[in-house]
């Protein structure tokens, strides 16, 4: 406590941090102790390490108040319902048989019997977490020993952890409905029976002398029904009332509070976490909030979702006009670290003008530390000398391109006109049969690229390895009996890294590893520049494909929105005019590609409906640019060229009726629910896709190799539903993470199932 005239020495903090270790070291362990048969004890001991080594690291910066609870063997969502001793009730009977932790992996991981809890995207980023479940009979029960374990021993280092914990009403609105829920029940429902579960934990750590807890409320970033808001309230009311508890912090992060601001701010909680930097609000706006000058600030003013260096100067401004009207102000971040890499300085090939302006979860809680003391001290004196925008990344060409980019340019001939031009150059059979691009990447591949990598093959080995694959993968099509082929994507190992390799802009890192879920890990380039083509990007690959084939080879390109959301993308811009310029690198390469000869282009857009923005308002005009970037890169095709989109399923209407938009001649869609539910979803939608639909016949994720009848009664639903004369029949994805022996029996079923349904057409044609 201060008193008056003293100086306050502002407190510094952060939401969270990344759990996989600066080496991916979780990463190993997981999968060690998953494949190679680790001992649970080794797994156990190396998790116990990264905790521990977090918050003492945290702590050695100097940042005032280190979160704690952090850490997780998989995923901090179904850990918190496991806390709360909610166990999704499918799994339960595996509770007695199993070490709790390999308890915990069958739930994420699901087991022959039994498939896993379904994969989430978390709030916009590139986080999936595992979607807990919850039934009308679930109770809940306090399992916190590890959380309170973990304080205890940071306390014993003179550390003062803050346990990060998922709010009970978020906890809630991300929960499944349990398989034995009565009808009409929500997740939500249980929220009275679940409070008490939180104030044991609030008793639990006031016993152990925890000053703070933080309880993430992210859900509220989102549009919420006043009913929602309203129960924000209550919840919030009842949690503070009670004597026996730590101080209560609550953030919204990816996002703003909106109506939920004033709601918290008139609660009896101490304090409020807010993200500063998706949605600026001005110091002036602040002090409108009824309440909010009473509590402690939490202001999310460096970004934890990119990887920019911040601009202190301004940034400080900003904290000091937030200080003059709300005087408890702790310097934090706008949500978890979790969602960048650890650190920069492990990275030795980042070109330096790049470097500069970057920072890592490990920068970033510098940057906090540093605006903390900044705000008390005074800034120093080369924060305002540096320059905030040198725009070393300026291309002109590129964007006197942009700028000169006309309407026409995104529109083809109408449909019917493009339909004919292309039946008569491709004379494709009814239901013609396909595959998404890419076929599995075999051991030889990977040595080869690996090896390539390391020096140790020329570029001319390491292509003609590459030439002699792709024969292989047209040899295997033709024998199948495909009616449109692939060149297998073999030279990819992941499709953003290896556009974002072959375009000016962008750089890639070394060990900038992200979580995506549990073990999975992605290296999001960063794309800083900007954006041009340096040279054809696949021309080659799929030239050569088509040159050993009297079938369609189908070109695969990634399209703009996709790039952009799979990349650390520069913020000097708005996003849609680095969607422009990234546009016009992929509209290049299908002029090249069909001047090479090819016929049908696919452009993936898997990603389209993940950017779409948490709230209503911000939706309809994303879109619209999203939209337009994709007709900019196909706009250019000529009418009998083919163009398919490659999207990722989505249920709201909005977004199906923006995919129609794209006017693409063939749609196929990733099913990430299942199969059979997007299947519904399509007859059942007023806001239908027209033209040509593949909806996907078997899901190409699933290790299970789908029979003759399955997928025969697939298509003749997905026929039903949209009529034979526009469908395409193809697995749902990709297949690069399966093993020839799945896809072969596998597409070979999905051929004579196309067969049988010809057949049918040709005894009943459609009248
Ligand atoms: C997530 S987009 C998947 C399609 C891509 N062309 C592939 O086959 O891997
Ligand atoms: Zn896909």
């Amino acid at each position: 406590m201060t008193s008056p005239g003293e100086t306050i020495e502002y407190g510094s903090s952060i939401l969270g941090y990344p759990r996989i270790g600066a080496r991916r070291e979780l990463k190993r362990a997981l999968e060690k102790y998953w494949h190679l048969g680790g001992s649970v004890h080794e797994l156990i001991a190396v998790g116990r390490h990264l905790q521990d080594d977090t918050w003492q690291e945290l702590a050695a910066t100097g940042l005032e108040q280190v979160p704690g609870n952090t850490f997780s063997f998989y995923d901090h969502v179904l850990d918190n319902a496991l806390m709360f001793g909610a166990v999704p009730r499918r799994f339960a009977a595996l509770e007695p048989e199993l070490h709790p932790l390999d308890f915990y992996f069958a739930m994420v991981r699901g087991n022959p019997d039994v498939p896993p809890l379904e994969l989430v995207k978390f709030f916009g980023t590139n986080y999936h977490y595992r979607q807990p479940e919850i039934d009308s009979d679930t109770t809940f029960s306090l399992h916190a020993e590890s959380l309170l374990a973990e304080h205890t021993r940071a306390k014993a280092q003179g550390i003062e952890l803050r346990p990060v914990v998922l709010g009970p009403i978020s906890l809630l609105l991300l929960s499944a409905t349990g398989p034995v829920a009565a009808e009409d029940f929500s997740p939500i429902d249980k929220i009275d029976e679940l409070i008490p579960a939180y104030l044991q934990l609030f008793k639990e750590l006031a016993a152990q002398g925890a000053k703070c807890i933080q309880l993430d409320e992210p859900a509220f970033t989102g549009d919420r029904t006043d009913e929602e808001l309203r129960l924000l309230g209550t919840v919030y009311d009842a949690l503070s009332a009670v004597s026996q508890r730590p101080r209560l912090l609550v953030t919204g992060q990816y996002g703003d509070l909106g109506a939920a601001l004033p709601i918290l701010a008139g609660t009896q909680i101490e304090a409020i976490g807010l993200d500063l930097v998706s949605e600026p609000i001005s110091a002036a706006d602040l002090a409108k909030v009824p309440g909010l000058k009473r509590k402690r600030l939490y202001a999310g003013v460096i970004n934890g979702r990119n990887v920019w260096k911040a601009d202190k100067s301004q940034t400080l401004d900003h904290l000091l006009a937030i200080k003059s009207v709300i005087p408890d102000v702790v310097v934090s971040t706008s949500c978890s670290l979790l969602h960048v890499p650890v650190d920069l300085l492990i990275e030795y090939d980042i070109p330096g003008d790049v470097a500069d302006r970057l920072a890592f979860a490990k920068q970033k809680v510098g940057e906090v530390v540093a605006l903390a003391k900044a705000v008390t001290h005074g800034a120093p004196e080369r924060w305002s000398a540096r320059p905030t925008s040198v725009h070393f990344t300026l291309k002109h060409e590129v964007r006197q391109r942009v700028s000169a980019i006309r309407p026409d340019q995104r529109e083809r001939a109408p449909y019917e006109v493009r339909r004919k031009a292309q039946q008569q150059v491709l004379g494709l059979p009814a239901v013609p049969t396909c595959t998404l691009g890419s076929f599995p990447q075999t051991a030889e591949i990977r040595q080869a690229r690996y090896e390539y990598g390391q020096d140790r093959l020329t570029w001319d080995e390491y292509r003609q390895l590459l030439l002699d694959e792709i024969k292989r993968v047209i040899d295997l099509q033709e024998d199948i009996g495909l009616d449109v082929l692939v060149h297998g994507e073999v030279e990819r190992n992941d499709m953003i890294q290896y556009f974002a390799e072959l375009m000016d802009g962008y750089v890639a890192t070394r060990f900038g590893w992200v979580q995506s879920y549990g073990s999975r890990c992605v290296r999001p380039p960063i794309l800083y520049g900007d954006i041009k083509r340096k040279s054809p990007m696949t021309v080659e690959w799929i030239s050569y494909a088509q040159s050993l084939t009297d079938k369609p080879v189908k070109g695969i390109l990634t399209g703009p929105v996709t790039m952009l959301a799979r990349s650390f993308v520069r913020q000097d811009q708005p996003l849609y005019e680095t969607a422009e310029q990234l546009a016009l690198a992929v509209r290049d390469e299908v002029a090249d590609l069909e001047r090479a000869g090819i016929k049908i282009i696919q452009v993936d857009e898997p990603s389209i409906r993940e950017l779409l923005p948490l709230r209503e308002r911000g939706r309809a005009g994303y879109l619209d640019w999203a939209v337009d970037a994709f007709k900019l890169a196909v706009g250019v095709a000529r009418t009998e060229t083919q163009i398919h989109a490659h999207l990722g399923y989505s249920s709201i209407p909005k977004v199906v009726e923006a995919f129609d938009a794209l006017d693409s001649d063939v749609t196929s869609i990733v099913a990430t629910r299942s199969i059979d539910w997007v299947l519904d979803q399509i007859t059942s939608s007023g806001t239908a896709i027209k033209r040509g639909v593949g909806p996907g016949v078997y899901e190409s994720r699933s290790a299970a190799i789908p029979d003759i009848d399955e997928i025969d009664e697939r298509i003749q639903r997905a026929a039903a539903a949209v009529g034979s004369d526009r469908l395409w029949v193809n697995p749902d994805g990709g297949l690069k993470t399966r093993h020839y022996w799945q896809l072969e029996p596998a597409l070979r079923n999905m051929v004579a199932a196309a067969r049988r349904q010809r057949r049918r057409i040709e005894v009943h044609p459609p009248s």
